[in-house]
């Protein structure tokens, strides 16, 4: 072993060398993951049994590697049709336990959105195809990529016949995209079992800001999703018989909806600002050191004009501003033509991205009185019924933790730049998860690339961030061992 003030250079280099040698086999494991159709998000068996084929996939490659695999029954997926679907086992995995080093464990999850040709696709989304460096194909960036990146780090220890420089741990999931089901669950149940002996977890879940700067995250939005139901009776009606005599529930409704928000993207909801963490001077200057190009950005998303001009502005709306986005109406009319009809009865779904220091709870409380008081305005006969059907907490890291430093050095051997450190906008529920249950450090380390598109058309994963990113994962390795 090297000692802790020496670079371990000949190793790494060593390291690298293999990995950059190795690359195309390590492309075409990837193919071959993409190539299953582990989508979880369509309740069909079909897709079922390619998740567990994946499963399989996933626990034989880390067989492979040495280490001790456990799959973890997960149970049945129940659906409101009262059919049940089987959820694909959870992978607990290990390798290495010496006592003398940190144990870092890797959440990712092998199940993908799913994907069809005729939605926008130029190439087959289940078969990875390369095209001028970018890897197209779901679950290239998220998560096969990443959590592949992860394995070809470890492997290139084995195969270089050297010690892993860390103990490893895996916990890796198929539901993900499905809100995570029975993951929960098994980490309280594995606090003191699996858990016990790990020292730092790492997510590699979501993307960078930019296309060539790496990046750190150190915090994510939760978020609390709500339906409104406004109902006059289960049946639709005929317009040319029942309208002008009806409190619509489609017009209470759209009242409802509009009430939310302003055109300036300001929650109207009286008071959702009022614990909202204020912003620090230490904290602006992050947001101003990071490498954004509004316009490249405002362009390559085909908008026209954001709400915010500045790109502090704009990265803080996206981070640390919760924000307030109507999603759907069930039971609306919705398909082209002109269908002269009245729903009886419709659902309005939306959700706030909540930030540091708002209270669940209390938000709760202000949509459901704020609703309460916009529909009893109306003086509507319909009956209004709101519920929070998801409640996600926020998540914040400490950045002084060893990993954080582990990582910014490691990023730095690799990329030859320090990293923007940055936050996320959207959710990664099982971080908090983490955080809370067994109460170890979480890290999020991003390989992915801004345009990678992940649960949309044409997603990929550029070969670049790939290969530097099992690298990374690799420099990482050794730099967590140097600090411990
Ligand atoms: C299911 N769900 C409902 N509320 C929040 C979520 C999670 C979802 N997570 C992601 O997209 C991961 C991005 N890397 C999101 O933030 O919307
Ligand atoms: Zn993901
Ligand atoms: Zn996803």
């Amino acid at each position: 072993m090297f000692s802790p003030s020496s670079p371990p250079t000949g190793l790494l280099e060593k390291v690298f060398q293999y990995i950059d040698l190795h690359q195309d086999e390590f492309v075409q494991t990837l193919k071959e993951w993409v190539a299953v159709e582990s989508d979880s998000v369509q309740p069909v068996l079909r897709l079922r049994r390619e998740l567990l084929r994946m499963t399989d996939l996933a626990a034989d490659r880390l067989r492979n590697l040495g280490a001790h695999v456990d799959l973890v029954d997960a149970g049945f997926q129940q659906l409101p049709d009262g059919q049940s679907l089987p959820i694909p086992p959870i992978i607990l995995a290990a390798l290495g336990n010496d006592p003398k080093k940190p144990t870092v464990c890797f959440y990712g999850h092998l199940d993908v959105q799913p994907a069809r040709r005729e939605d926008g696709w130029v190439t087959d989304p289940h078969t990875l195809t390369e095209v001028d460096g970018k890897l197209y194909g779901r679950g290239t960036t998220d998560n096969k990529g990443p959590v592949l990146a992860w394995i070809n780090a470890v492997s290139t220890f084995r195969a270089l016949d050297e010690d892993l420089p860390v103990n490893v741990k895996f916990v890796i999931e198929g539901m993900e995209e499905a809100g995570s089901l029975a993951l929960e669950e098994l980490v309280q149940k594995e606090k003191a079992g699996f858990f016990s002996s790990v020292d730092y977890i790492v997510i590699s879940d979501n993307l960078w800001v930019s296309r060539r700067t790496p990046a750190l995250t150190w915090g994510t939005r939760g978020n609390s999703y709500f339906m409104v139901e406004v109902k006059c009776r289960d049946q639709d009606f005929h317009s040319g018989t029942f309208g002008g005599i009806l409190n619509e529930p489609m017009a209470d409704l759209v009242a409802l909806l509009g009430s939310l928000v302003d055109s300036s993207g300001r929650i109207l909801i009286p008071g959702i600002y009022d614990h909202v963490a204020p912003v620090t001077e230490e904290e602006k200057r992050t947001y101003e050191a990071i490498d954004l190009d509004l316009e490249e950005y405002r362009n390559s998303s085909q908008v026209k004009k954001f709400l915010f001009d500045t790109k502090e502005e704009l990265l803080m709306h996206l981070w640390r501003y919760p924000s307030l986005s109507i999603h759907g109406i069930e039971g609306a009319f919705h398909e082209p033509g002109a269908k002269t009809v009245i729903p009886g009865r419709v659902i309005g779904k939306f959700s706030i991205r909540l930030v540091p220091h708002m209270n669940m709870s209390v938000v709760e409380k202000q949509v459901k009185q704020h609703l309460d008081y916009i529909f009893s305005k109306r003086n509507s006969s319909n009956q209004m019924t709101v519920s929070m059907t998801l409640g996600l907490h926020p998540w914040v890291a400490n950045i002084r933790d060893n990993q954080y430093l582990a990582a910014k050095r490691a990023i730095k051997t690799v990329f030859g730049t320090e990293p923007d450190m940055i936050r996320d906008g959207s959710t990664i529920p099982i971080a908090r998860i983490f955080q809370d249950t067994i109460q170890k450090s979480v890290m999020m380390l991003p390989l992915g690339a801004v345009d990678d598109g992940e649960h949309s058309q044409k997603e990929k994963i550029n070969r670049w961030n790939y290969i530097e990113g099992s690298k990374l994962f690799a420099a990482f390795f050794l730099e967590m061992a140097k600090l411990h």
